[in-house]
């Protein structure tokens, strides 16, 4: 995806200049897009992804999929409407190479897809890439009969030698530092000989959300799967083996990339409507519903979408975001705005995403004035009175989109390397500037 360099240096944060009062398309989401891809990858028949995303981490996952042998063609969708993919399976081809860009859903669903392919699969990535876990993918891939070359780091760069097929079958792996690795190989489960049966053995299980999402669209697309919620043992996930089917898809808004917008009606005292909110959805995102009216603001679900509106005072919070910690930056720039103290907790494994979140922000609030500390797994945020400053994002889209909500409030905030909003929300700068009238 092209950058333009005038966002690759220092983009001065709009100060909001009073309420906002906007309403926001929010693209699709990341996760359901990468995940739509891959099962439409693995189905025994052609399927429809209709609005997509089209960002960094979806672009470098149908661009590995297509590397592999998938077909994934432009189109308007079968009833006409909208754009959409269509994706064309076929028997996946090595050797080939595969870009993961510093994506935590290709760098881990791909790997499983890799073990079908008929020749070896050479896995890279950004310098990041390096540093992010993996073991849960490789070793549970090994103990499920697959062959992969590392440097026995746990961690990219790897091949797959794949086989053609993978035996498959129970497997115990910790997915205490991502709940990635559980999905990973459910995805893929259903064209394993016998299915997979994956144990979670660590103490803790972040982002149970995504592995709810990666449930719900394995059996949207004719897949088995018992879980813990369905009856099944606690940490216990079991697919059965079987052809997976061709579906036309619609994806959500990403609910999580519709935090900055929805925080900037808290921030100002405004209201943003976020058209297509969906009723039902396993995105963490939706949970900011919750959260934000905890810290001050209200929301409602209406034909429009989801209308929330800020109260002009902002709460500080204690909360648990082991289940959402992808809306960790986006809580903690709030939180570095609000009139008391917020304790944000069960979000230790932030310290292996895009950067270490926890650092970052509290390096980054702080240098604004802030008083941010880090606990063992979390921050502590005490307000204060912030001033303008460099932001840095450390190549992380949160931590840009983080700024962006302290810039609202603060003035002479300079985001530096906005275009790094990129990998999950290309259009953030203009849509940021349509919210504010700009
Ligand atoms: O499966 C997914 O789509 C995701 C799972 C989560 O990963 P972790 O469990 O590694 O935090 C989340 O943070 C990430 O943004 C997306
Ligand atoms: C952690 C994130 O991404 P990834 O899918 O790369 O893990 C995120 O988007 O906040």
């Amino acid at each position: 995806m092209p950058v333009n360099p005038a966002l690759t240096a220092l983009w001065p944060a709009p100060h909001a200049s009073g309420a906002v009062d906007a309403t926001v398309h929010v693209p699709g989401s990341k996760s359901v897009t990468n995940r739509a891809l891959v099962l439409a990858a693995l189905a025994a028949e052609p399927g429809w992804l209709r609005r997509p995303l089209r960002s960094r981490d979806t672009l470098l996952m149908a661009g590995a999929l297509r590397a592999m042998g998938v077909g994934i063609e432009e189109g308007v969708g079968p009833d006409g409407s909208g754009e959409a993919w269509r994706v064309i399976p076929s028997g996946l081809q090595g050797p080939t190479t595969v870009d993961v860009g510093n994506a935590g859903t290709v760098m881990r669903f791909l790997p499983p897809v890799a073990t079908l392919a008929d020749g070896p699969v050479r896995f890279d990535g950004d310098p990041r890439s390096y540093e992010r876990p993996l073991h849960g993918v490789i070793d549970g891939l090994r103990a499920l009969g697959a062959r992969i070359d590392d440097d026995g780091r746990g961690a990219l760069p790897l091949t797959v030698q794949g086989g053609g097929a993978l035996e498959g079958g129970p497997v115990e792996i910790d997915a205490s530092s991502s709940s990635q690795f559980v999905s990973a190989l459910l995805l893929s489960g259903p064209r394993f000989n016998q299915g997979v049966e994956v144990r979670h053995t660590g103490s803790t299980l972040p982002s149970m959300p995504h592995i709810r999402m990666t449930v719900d669209m394995l059996r949207s697309i004719g897949a088995q799967v018992d879980t813990p919620e369905s009856g099944g043992e606690p940490n216990v996930w079991r697919v059965t083996p079987g052809a997976l089917l061709g579906r036309d898809l619609t994806v959500e808004p990403d609910l999580s990339n519709a935090q900055p917008f929805l925080a900037a009606a808290l921030v100002t005292g405004g209201t943003v409507v976020i058209p297509d909110w969906p009723a039902r959805t396993t995105q963490p995102g939706d949970r900011l519903r919750e959260i934000f009216t905890e810290m001050g603001g209200s929301c409602e679900l209406t034909e429009r979408g989801l209308e929330f509106t800020g109260s002009g005072s902002i709460h500080g919070l204690d909360v648990d975001l082991g289940e959402v910690g992808e809306l960790t930056p986006g809580i903690a720039a709030v939180a570095a705005l609000a009139d008391s103290p917020s304790t944000l907790s069960g979000v230790a494994h932030l310290r292996l995403h895009e950067t270490d979140r926890l650092a970052a922000l509290t390096k980054e609030i702080n240098e604004l004035g802030g008083d941010v500390t880090e606990t063992a797994d979390g921050l502590h945020i005490r307000p204060r009175p912030l001033h303008g400053g460099i932001f840095h994002t450390y190549d992380d889209h949160r931590m840009a989109t983080a700024g962006a909500i302290i810039g609202l409030a603060v003035e002479g905030v300079q985001i530096e390397n906005v275009a790094t909003t990129a990998k999950t929300l290309p259009d953030f700068p203009a849509l940021w500037a349509g919210m504010l009238g700009n």
